[in-house]
Formats: structure tokens, sequence, C-alpha cells
């Protein structure tokens, strides 16, 4: 790896010293502040109080913003460091930015199962609030740092999703602050054009200031079975069978630990630990990383025990069985994160909180990723999921894969069905680690990708980068609502930009 200097390469090789010295107590404070916090704002029920008045806060700013006469586009004055994606956007510089200080659970209905949450609440902090009433979200994207804004105004994706769709599809209300100021709702029956443009607009329509949610009983863990394949064409039939049977296990995932082999996992909520599997609590801070763990069933599989293993996993340490190793990426920082001694020592203290890898990160490290580190996701129809595992091996060969199937239902907003059907099932295919295909080149490998994906009728997550053309982005994303929709909301055309003019790799750093 070549580097400037040997601080750059000290920087490099030795991040750990500055991650597990600094950047691990740091996190845990924050972890404790938030969690006591946003304990006490709920207990104290200050929030929903203070919600209206955060919301002329808000509208405070926009009018001071229309006083000047307009003179930037908007966007959320959320600092790029703080975002679960790997880029900072550069246009928050030149933009006006909106303090969206709006950070809470406002409401728990258990008549209409729903919760209603502000945009900057959290998927560890709603998943903590809503524990304790024996409710969870009806799709609980894995990394607790999501936010419900970046999860309603981008997407989210877990592996009830082949039931349940993505995070836009157990939203049941937006409440959005428009342009001209106006604080509006909308949902199926209420301003439906603009219900179904939301999601996947990036910010580009209004600001949200709450989300309405579903919920469901939450049991007490997740009963679940793995079932390691050798063979791909067999693991995706199987895949495919289980993602779409009318009575589907609750949660269906798979990793792949080559272009052939892999483990499928299926499971439910259960109330007790049978005996027929042993209970596993991953989520403790000794217990060995859960990708690490569940390519050890793959192993025993390739010598020759076939059984199907179960186990007993607390239902939160389920729903967030990948963040103390932030999937496979951990790896990359902290070499030695899943030794035991480690785990038993600092384990307590992992995961650092991804804003402050963010935050952190020398140049050189950002140059490393920048020339020879894939995190994309990709969501294709799952008839094409070989194809699509071929793709991805032949211009990344990155593994651990990441496969969770989801149901697109055909209606308005961004993304648009090419089969016509009522509904399909998707599969999203998440690559996040060092490339080792052979000719790799970060550009035209993923531009291969990309074309293959719109080829498929599918599309790429944006949290990610994506080096579509504008003309390539419109072909893989139905734009007819969302264009109508910025068309007929005053003010709207002048105060935010398109999707696009957020998301593409130029304007990210
Ligand atoms: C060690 C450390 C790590 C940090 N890491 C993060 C981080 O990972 N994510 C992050 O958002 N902020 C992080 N921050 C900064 C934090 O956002 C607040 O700005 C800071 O803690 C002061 O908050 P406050 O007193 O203004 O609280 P508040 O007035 O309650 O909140 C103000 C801001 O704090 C943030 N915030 C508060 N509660 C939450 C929450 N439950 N979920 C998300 N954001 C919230 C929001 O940005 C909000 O706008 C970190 C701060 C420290 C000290
Ligand atoms: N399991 C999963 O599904 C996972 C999903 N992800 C990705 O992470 C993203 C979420 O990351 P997160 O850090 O929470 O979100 P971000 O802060 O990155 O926000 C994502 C987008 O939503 C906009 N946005 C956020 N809040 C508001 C608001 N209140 N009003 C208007 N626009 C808003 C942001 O606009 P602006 O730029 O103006 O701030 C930004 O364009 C998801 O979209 C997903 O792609 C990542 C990991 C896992
Ligand atoms: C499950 C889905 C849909 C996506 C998972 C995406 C995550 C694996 C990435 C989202 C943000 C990424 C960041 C990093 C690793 C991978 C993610 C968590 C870093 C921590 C990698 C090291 C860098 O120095 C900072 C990155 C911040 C963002």
């Amino acid at each position: 790896m070549q580097t400037d200097s040997l601080l750059e390469f000290l920087l490099v090789e030795y991040r750990w010293v500055v991650v597990v010295t600094c950047l691990l107590p740091l996190s845990l404070l924050w972890k404790v502040w938030s969690t006591v916090r946003n304990y006490v704002v709920f207990k104290m029920n200050s929030a929903p109080k203070n919600h209206d008045k955060k919301v002329k806060e808000i509208q405070k700013q926009i009018r001071k913003w229309r006083m000047s006469g307009c003179q930037t586009k908007l966007c959320t004055a959320r600092p790029g460091w703080q975002t679960m994606s790997f880029r900072q956007s550069l246009y928050k510089k030149s933009y006006t930015n909106i303090d969206i200080n709006l950070v809470d659970v406002l409401e728990v209905d258990t008549e209409n199962m729903t919760v209603r949450c502000e945009p900057m609440a959290t998927m560890g902090q709603v998943s903590l609030t809503l524990q304790p009433l024996g409710l969870a979200l009806a799709i609980v994207p894995e990394l607790e740092q999501l936010t419900v804004g970046g999860l309603v105004m981008g997407t989210g994706v877990e592996t009830s999703s082949h039931r349940r769709g993505l995070f836009q599809h157990v939203c049941t209300q937006y409440e959005l602050l428009l342009p001209d100021n106006s604080v509006v709702t909308c949902s199926e029956t209420e301003n439906p054009d603009l219900f179904y443009a939301v999601p996947w607009s990036y910010g580009t329509l209004g600001f949200l200031l709450s989300a309405t949610i579903k919920v469901i009983p939450a049991k007490k863990y997740v009963r679940l079975e793995y079932h390691p394949y050798t063979s791909l064409p067999e693991l995706s039939r199987r895949f495919t069978h289980e993602a779409s049977r009318p009575d589907s296990h609750m949660f269906v995932e798979a990793l792949l630990y080559s272009r052939h082999e892999g483990v499928l996992m299926t499971g439910d909520m259960v109330d007790e630990v049978g005996a027929d599997g042993k209970y596993n609590p991953i989520g403790k801070w000794y217990s060995e990383w859960f990708f690490t763990q569940v390519e050890k069933h793959l192993k025993r599989f390739q010598k020759g025990d076939k059984k199907t293993a179960v186990e007993y996993i607390p239902l939160r340490d389920y729903y967030h069985r990948h963040t103390r190793s932030l999937f496979w990426e951990l790896q990359d920082i902290i070499p030695f994160g899943n030794h035991p001694l480690f785990r038993l020592t600092f384990g307590w203290l992992m995961p650092p909180e991804v804003s402050l890898l963010k935050l952190t990160q020398p140049a050189a490290v950002a140059r490393l990723y920048e020339r020879s580190h894939v995190i994309q996701d990709m969501l294709v129809p799952v008839e094409h999921l070989e194809d699509a595992v071929q793709k991805f091996h032949e211009e990344f060969e990155v593994y651990p894969v990441w496969l969770c199937p989801f149901k697109l239902p055909n209606q308005p907003g961004q993304l648009q069905l090419k089969s016509g059907k009522e509904s399909e099932m998707f599969v999203d295919i998440g690559v996040y680690g060092v490339p080792k295909a052979k000719g790799y080149e970060t550009v035209s490998s993923t531009r291969r990708v990309e074309e293959f994906v719109i080829s498929r009728g599918g599309f790429q997550m944006l949290y990610a980068d994506t080096y579509t053309t504008r003309e390539e982005f419109r072909q893989m994303f139905s734009h007819s609502l969302y264009d109508r929709v910025r068309e007929t909301l005053p003010g709207c055309l002048d105060a935010f930009p398109e999707i696009y003019d957020k998301v593409n790799r130029n304007v990210r750093k």
C-alpha cells in the first residue's frame, strides 16, 4: 500500500491504536449519554410537548431563508460525519443548513400498533424504547445508528423485508415541512402523491418532521436455523423458496463466503428456548462476531456434518447481530477485534461509533478505501440472484456477501417494477470489503455492476457511491411521480436540487 510518508503508513497500519484507545471510550460516552437522555425524555414524556415547539424553531429558519431571498438550496444541518454512509456531502458547505433537532420517540400507539418518531431517532434508540413494551418496529434495519429520517428519505431493509417490504412500506404517515413553510401530513389516503414520492427522495421534497411506523408484537427470542450450502444454484433455489413461500419464516437471510458456498438462515420469533437448539446470546460483549459464528456452520458442513443447526437468540441481539462488527468491516480496522482475549477485555466497548470513525478518518485511509474498498448494496429481482453473484464475483470478488430478500410491491414512486407484476421478490446483495478481483478499478468496475443492475430492472442503494450518469440514474429510478410532485409543491424547485444532485459521486467526498 503506497503511502506518502511514514506517518501515513502508521496512521493506516496502526489506525486501531486511535480506535481502541480513543474512539471506543468516546463511543461508550456517546452511547451512555444518548441512552440515558432518550430514556429520561421518553419517561418524562417531554418529547411530544416539545415537538411543536421544535417545529416552530425549524420554521423560523425557513422563514429567515425566505426573507433572505432563497439564495441557496436547502439541506439538513446534520453533520456529514454523523451519517451512515462512507461519504460526506459536499453540498452541505454551500446550501443553507436547517437544524432538524428532532431526536425523539414521540408516541407509541398500541391500539393502532404504530409508533411516531422524529427523524433523528435512531434504530438502536427505537428498539430499546419498544423492547420493554413487548413491541418492535415491523422492519428494524440492522445498524443501531441509522436514523428514521435517513431510512425514510433513503431506504431501509432487514431480514423480514421478504414479508413486509422496505422501511417505507411499514410507514403509514409522514409529517413534512414544505419549502413554503407549511406543515403537511401525507399517507396512502391523504396527499398520496407526496406520500409515495417521499421514499428515496433524499430530502428534496421537504423536511421530515415525524414518521408513523408500524410495530409488531415482539417475543423474547429468535429461533434461528442454519442451512449451509456448497452449491450456489441449490442455495439460490432454497433462498428464493424460503423468501417467497406463503408460510415463510419471519426472518430470511444468507451469507456467501465464496462464489459457491454460503449459509442460509431462517428464523421465527418465539417466547421460550426450545430443547431442539442451544441458547446463544450473540449480543454479549464477549460473543464472537456473528458472521464468523455463521461461517463455522459452513465449515462443519464441509467436514461432513450435514445436520441443520438450531439456536435461540435474544430478539434485540438478533436485530443488531451485525452491529458489533459493522457487518465485517471492523476486521479491516481492528484486525484482532474478534480475538477472544480482546472480546473479553474490550468487547463491551464495541463497536466504535461509525460517526467517530468518519470524523477521525485519516486522508490516507480515505485514499486507500477510494482505491481498494467496496461498499455497495445492489437490489435485484431474486430471479437474477445467481447471475448477480457471478457478476459481483467477476468485478469485485469480496466476501462475505450479504443476501437479504425483500418484497417490492408495485406502487407509485421511484422504485418501479420493470416486470409490471403486482409485487416482486428482490434481493439486496451487500458487498463490503477489499476487492480481490483481478483488474479491479473502482469506477469502471462499479459502473459495469451498475449497468448490470439497470439491465435487470434493479436499484442501487444510494448511501453508497453511485457512478451513474444523470440519464442512467433516471433509467434506474422512475422520476415521473417525483418530477410531478416537485412541480406542484410551491417553491420546491427553488429550495431543493434533484435527488441525483445529492447522491452522485461527484457531490460527495
Ligand atoms: C463522544 C461523542 C460522540 C458523538 N457521536 C455522535 C453520533 O454518533 N451521532 C450523533 O448524532 N451525534 C453524536 N455526537 C454529537 C451529538 O450529536 C450532540 O451534538 C452532543 O452530544 C450535544 O447534544 P445536546 O446537548 O445538544 O443534546 P440535544 O439537544 O438533545 O441534541 C442536539 C443534537 O444531538 C444529536 N442527538 C441527540 N440525541 C440524539 C439521538 N438520540 N440520535 C441522534 N442524534 C442525537 C442530534 O444531532 C441533535 O441535533 C457525539 C458527541 C460526543 C461527545
Ligand atoms: N439495513 C439498512 O437498510 C441500512 C441502510 N443504510 C443506508 O443508510 C441510510 C440512512 O443513513 P442515516 O445516517 O440514517 O441518514 P442520512 O443522515 O445519511 O440521510 C440520508 C438522506 O436523508 C435525508 N434526510 C435525513 N433526515 C431528513 C429530514 N429530517 N428531512 C429531510 N431529509 C432528511 C438526508 O438529507 P441531507 O443530506 O439534507 O441531510 C440525506 O439525503 C439509508 O438511506 C440507507 O441507504 C446503511 C446501512 C444499513
Ligand atoms: C445493510 C446495508 C443495506 C448496508 C450496510 C452498510 C454498512 C456496511 C456501511 C454503511 C456506512 C459504512 C461506513 C464504514 C464501514 C461500512 C459501513 C458501516 C466505515 C466505518 C469504514 C471505515 C471508514 O474509515 C469509515 C466508514 C464510515 C461508513
